[in-house]
């Protein structure tokens, strides 16, 4: 008698870290037993025709804001969670902010771990946060399980008493000597607080509070001067480095510059910096505010050259959402609208589709989208491939279902989104956690709670 699995994922054009290839997954233990062509459907209790349909390694979004605890109305681990299992997200970060408590101590880490237990779709892990005060709590927060520490070097906004605060220089330089004696992570919103707030300043001071001022007010300029100090600090202190949400080419080609160096740097970018640009943000409004803003064509051009050839670490979505009401020109201006972009359900749908129009190999945006990730992560080799060992967590993707977006096709709790109206080549039909269907088309989502904590496989 043969090898037996639990399920058989049958005929799709597979995904995997070198080339696409018509193959059957088997799947035993929610894992990968098995990846060949022509697995007899009989060594199977269950099977799916995947035939014509594209599997990719489900997505790892190492960036999206859930906000719980107490920013559950904004949104929470059901719906947030929800909104990327239908995107082929089988996997997700959540950052340590505009929750409040936000994750900077122990206890608020317990806090976020018992509210996410039970309520996520997929996979999750938390990030802790470095700010100002919290030195003394790194090393607990490590060793619980946080996959790293994020900081802001640019005044995050926020709301509330105790919201997250943005890092001065010696808080992050202190800082990263303490997280790099314990071989940790620090994740970085690189802009320059002093060059952005003072633009800001004289915007607002002229009476400009529009979009195209806001562009202005945070230039790529003022990434590279936080990139290249954020570089500075870590070439003393040995601390390992993630660059979040890089906006710019020019970002990515000094961060490329460093790793040629050898220090341990990893660099981000999200669909929406390669798909949209300044004048969308002009045009589409609030929906498309995001800091570092959206650039120009130009940039979004040579980022997708970047990406291609190697030189973008991981894609995530930066799923920072809010009500309606803080993103609604009625009695704000563009300046006081929420700044992030709710667009996670969308992310691996828009990086097939861009690839297949640019002609991009797949093995690329998987890169980008689930090894990457899980590498940066910790998470390798458990999650991030199709292969043999791994976690079947699979996105099924139908290359024949293009279709225009339309609020209701969304999970998550805000049903805004800059690509709303846009037209995809591609559709997710079902996404797998460990060898679970945890949505697909016809159903939607057929198991919500299923998701676990992951943590960093330490050595
Ligand atoms: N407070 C936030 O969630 N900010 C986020 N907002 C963006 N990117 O516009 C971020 O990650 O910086
Ligand atoms: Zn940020
Ligand atoms: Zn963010």
């Amino acid at each position: 008698m043969g090898e037996r699995f639990d399920l058989i994922i049958r005929g799709a054009e597979v995904v995997t870290s070198s080339d696409v290839r018509r193959l059957d997954i088997g799947i035993r233990d929610g894992r990968i037993a098995a990846l060949e062509a022509g697995l007899s459907a009989l060594a199977a209790d269950r099977v799916i025709d995947a035939r014509g349909k594209l599997a990719l390694p489900g997505m790892i979004d190492m960036h999206v804001h859930f906000n719980e605890p107490n920013f559950g109305h904004w949104e929470g681990f059901r719906s947030g969670s929800a909104a990327l299992a239908a995107g082929g997200i089988t996997a997700y970060a959540d950052m340590p902010l505009n929750g409040n408590p936000p994750t900077v101590t122990v206890e608020a880490l317990r806090l976020k771990q018992s509210l996410a237990a039970g309520s996520s779709s997929v996979d999750y892990a938390i990030w802790g946060g470095l700010v100002p005060g919290n030195a003394e709590q790194l090393a607990q927060l490590h060793a619980e399980g946080v996959i790293g520490f994020k900081a802001f070097m640019s005044n995050p906004g926020g709301e509330g008493e105790g919201r997250f605060r943005e890092a001065d220089d010696a808080t992050l330089y202190e800082g990263m000597k303490r997280i790099a004696a314990f071989g940790g992570l620090v994740a970085l919103h690189a802009e320059s607080e002093a060059m952005t707030s003072a633009l800001h300043a004289r915007a607002a001071a002229e009476g400009r509070l529009d979009a195209r001022a806001f562009i202005e007010a945070r230039p790529v300029a003022a990434e590279l001067a936080a990139v290249s100090q954020a570089i500075a600090m870590a070439e003393d202190t040995g601390c390992s480095l993630h660059f979040v949400h890089i906006s710019s080419a020019d970002a990515v080609e000094l961060i490329e510059q460093v790793k040629w160096r050898g220090l341990d740097v990893t660099v981000e970018t999200c669909p929406h910096y390669l798909t949209l640009t300044a004048g969308d943000m002009e045009r589409l409004g609030p929906v498309a505010k995001c800091a570092p803003p959206l650039r120009d064509a130009e940039q979004v051009e040579r980022l997708w050259s970047h990406l291609a050839k190697g030189h973008i670490d991981i894609v995530a979505s930066d799923h920072s959402p809010s009500p309606w009401s803080m993103k609604s020109l009625e009695g704000r201006t563009f300046a006081d609208a929420w700044g992030g972009i709710a667009g996670a359900q969308s992310s691996l749908e828009l990086m097939v589709d861009e690839a297949l129009a640019r002609g991009i190999p797949l093995p690329r945006i998987a890169a980008v989208t689930a090894a990457g990730p899980a590498k940066r992560l910790g998470l390798y080799p458990r999650k991030g491939e199709i292969a043999v060992g791994f976690d079947a967590d699979i996105a099924i993707l139908d290359p024949e279902a293009g279709y225009t977006l339309r609020e209701e096709d969304l999970l998550q709790l805000h049903k805004h989104s800059p690509y709303i109206g846009r037209t995809f080549s591609c559709r997710v039909d079902a996404t797998l956690v460990r060898g679970e269907t945890v949505y697909d088309r016809r159903d939607g989502l057929r198991l919500a709670g299923f998701g676990e904590l992951v943590r960093p496989i330490r050595a």
